[in-house]
């Protein structure tokens, strides 16, 4: 886990280093030029410098590049506020201010110190197109703390930014980085620490899941049988929709599930004959059985009134149980609903994508995606559950905080990935994690078999959620 820190707390953090010497933005500029110098030493730099500390670290690192016998040009788009005199020095020097972006095209690589932290405002045209401008020269760009243009603590574009080949992070990582638009923005993302790992820091807005969380109850001891890992009920496969419960299901019994029943509200099966571990039933019969642990609503369940019915039901039992899909749906049309689930005692997840999770709010879906952090957080605190807001840089909440899942790719932008993870989180919330860490863990072995997947289909199209079941049964058992 990484810790990631919103903008505000990183001002904080900056006023409480204000004295430190040398200061923080000589530290910066020193360690940008030694990151450029390992990677590029010997091309022409060109350096965009803008009016606050963003711009003040380009230019510490253009002067050190100088310094280093680089070749290095300079365009400041938009006035300085406080020039400092080396930093004066350096501009005047012949040459090195180009003062329209053809100079810069000329470059090997683009260094954007533009905008950081202090964007605070949309972008007007006369920089849009700048930014445009240089992203088509097709140059590797490597952004300070944050790709120009967007905004760190959200992964926006305000309403454009650079696309960067990486972005070096100054003091901290930001949640940006990772979640909407923040990773087809950032490019790879390196932290440069600036202060000792032993400074006082302030506590983490949110923590990056960048590695498998660690989950010892998953070790299976000898003495132990099926009961010892539970019993799941998944609820949904309406006509047409089967399927969404069998891939539920089989990823269920494929991590790890004592065992799984299937309540199909249209019982057109009997048995998987893939899957033959799994069992059908009726949703209206499995409702009624009392040796269930947790149960699942949600995959093809669709918004009749039978699966109304159904999810009310189980909303009215102590299960500990998820929700997903056409029961969010359901839940977001029902205000009795919501009343039922915010008053439950037994724990409950729910796993909505952005749209689901703007119609629980009753929002537009562009704005949750403007602030999927605050989004997640809503959700949470207004249904009194866990949250695990699906899309890029998917986000859980509890009450305890936030994190962001670092793993997954484009390539799982297709049907049926939500049923395996809404399989995988109950199956492993059944085998005793907490629903947000089966949530986490889930998340991300997802995220990651995709990754591993799209090592070998560099455009990431195909990919089928069927296809995930093993290679996430693989990584739960590395
Ligand atoms: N302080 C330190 O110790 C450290 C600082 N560090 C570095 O400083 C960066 C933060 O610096 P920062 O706060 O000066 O913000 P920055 O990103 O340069 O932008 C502010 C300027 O942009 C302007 N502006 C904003 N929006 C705009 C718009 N849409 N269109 C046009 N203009 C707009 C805004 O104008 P104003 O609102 O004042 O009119 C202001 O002039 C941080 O990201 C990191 O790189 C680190 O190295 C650690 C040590
Ligand atoms: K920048």
């Amino acid at each position: 886990m990484t810790p990631l820190y919103l903008s505000a707390t990183l001002r904080r953090l900056e006023a409480d280093y204000a004295q430190h010497e040398p200061p923080l933005i000589e530290l910066a500029g020193k360690s940008i030029a030694q990151w450029l110098l390992a990677r590029y030493r010997g091309s022409r730099f060109g350096v965009l410098v803008g009016p606050g500390n963003n711009g003040a670290d380009a230019l510490a690192c253009a002067r050190r590049l100088r310094e280093a016998g680089q070749a290095l040009h300079c365009l400041v788009p938009l006035a300085r506020k406080a020039l400092s005199s080396p930093d004066a020095a350096l501009l005047a020097l012949s040459g090195l201010q180009v003062v329209d972006s053809a100079g810069l095209s000329e470059c090997d690589v683009i260094v954007d110190g533009l905008f950081g932290l202090g964007l605070n405002r949309r972008l007007d045209t006369s920089i849009t197109g700048l930014l445009e401008a240089i992203d088509g020269f097709g140059k590797p760009i490597v952004a300070i703390d944050a790709p120009s243009g967007l905004d760190s603590d959200r992964g926006v574009p305000s309403p454009v930014a650079l696309h960067a080949t990486h972005t070096l992070s100054m003091l901290g990582a930001k949640p940006g980085y990772y979640t909407a638009a923040g990773r087809d923005y950032c490019g790879e993302v390196h932290l440069i620490e600036l202060l000792p790992p032993t400074a006082a820091r302030p506590a983490a807005d949110a923590q990056l899941i960048d590695t498998q969380p660690n989950a010892p109850q998953l070790h299976r001891q000898h003495v132990s049988h099926k009961g010892t890992y539970g019993t799941l009920a998944i609820f949904g496969g309406s006509a047409g929709m089967t399927g969404a419960a069998l891939l539920a299901g089989r990823m269920a019994a494929k991590s790890g599930a004592g065992k799984v029943y299937l309540g199909l509200l249209d019982p057109v099966l009997g048995v998987d004959v893939l899957q033959p571990e799994l069992m059908l039933q009726a949703a209206t019969d499995l409702v009624k059985r009392s040796d269930l642990d947790l149960a699942a609503i949600g995959p093809g369940l669709g918004r009749s009134q039978a699966a109304q019915a159904l999810l009310q039901q189980l909303l009215a039992s102590d299960l500990p149980l998820l929700l997903d899909a056409d029961a969010l749906n359901l839940l977001s049309s029902a205000a009795e609903l919501q009343q039922q689930l915010r008053t439950r005692t037994a724990p409950s997840i729910i796993t909505p994508h952005p749209a689901e999770a703007a119609r629980l709010l009753g929002l537009p879906t562009n704005k949750v995606q403007e602030d999927r952090l605050a989004a997640a957080r809503e959700l949470q605190a207004r249904l009194n559950t866990a949250v695990l807001l699906k899309g890029s840089g998917t986000i859980c909440a509890d009450c305890a905080g936030i994190s962001i899942n670092g793993s997954g790719n484009g390539a799982l932008a297709t049907a049926g990935q939500g049923d395996i993870l809404s399989g995988l989180i109950a199956s492993l919330w059944l085998q005793g994690l907490s629903p947000i860490d089966a949530a986490r863990l889930s998340a991300f072995v997802h995220g990651h078999a995709a990754d591993d997947w799209r090592m070998q289909h560099r455009n990431g199209l195909g990919l089928c959620a069927s296809e995930l079941i093993e290679p996430i049964r693989t990584l739960l058992n590395r």
